[in-house]
């Protein structure tokens, strides 16, 4: 069977991690040193039932309340991952503004989304309790992890 093609865009708030859990995710490293990101998209083939899918993961320039989706995240996306940082109040609104704006972007009702809590490690400056994680998931008929980049670690709430 031929292989297909998956876009899949990670957003959210500046420093929450999606650069690091990019790089866990397709290089099985993590990197301390923070570089803020401007674009950048890692391949990675992986394979479903049996089909071989190659993913196009676009790791976004960090975003806040006030930023303008940028519309080429609109189009040919097939899904979204959108990370806070546990550590972070600030984070977890930047999410729900980026969750607005994608559905009025979009004009659909629901995206496919995995809503993502970050730095799980850093349990000692936790402001977001995993409960408020979950509940703003099923707001979003999203699917919801915590995960450290760190540690290489995800817990499936
Ligand atoms: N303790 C801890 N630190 C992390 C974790 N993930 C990322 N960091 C650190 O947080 C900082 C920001 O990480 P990045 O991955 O660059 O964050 P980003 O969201 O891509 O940032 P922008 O490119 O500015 O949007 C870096 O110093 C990382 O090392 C984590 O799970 N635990």
């Amino acid at each position: 069977m031929p292989f297909k093609q998956r876009k899949i865009a990670v957003m959210g708030y500046r420093s929450v991690g999606k650069s690091s859990l990019s790089i866990q995710f397709v290089e099985g490293q993590f990197v301390d040193s923070y570089d803020p990101t401007i674009e950048n998209t890692f391949t990675k083939s992986t394979r479903l039932n049996s089909q071989e899918y190659e993913l196009k993961l676009v790791d976004t320039a960090g975003q806040d309340e006030y930023s303008i989706f940028p519309s080429q995240y609109s189009i040919d996306v097939h899904g979204y991952v959108l990370v806070y940082s546990i550590t972070s109040s600030k984070s977890f609104e930047v999410v729900k503004s980026i969750y607005d704006k994608l559905l009025d972007i979009t004009g659909k009702v629901t995206v496919p989304i995995i809503l993502v809590g970050n730095k799980t490690d850093l349990h000692m400056e936790r402001m977001i309790a995993t409960e408020e994680g979950k509940r703003l998931a099923e707001n979003m008929k999203a699917i919801f992890l915590e995960t450290s980049a760190k540690q290489n670690q995800v817990s499936i709430n």
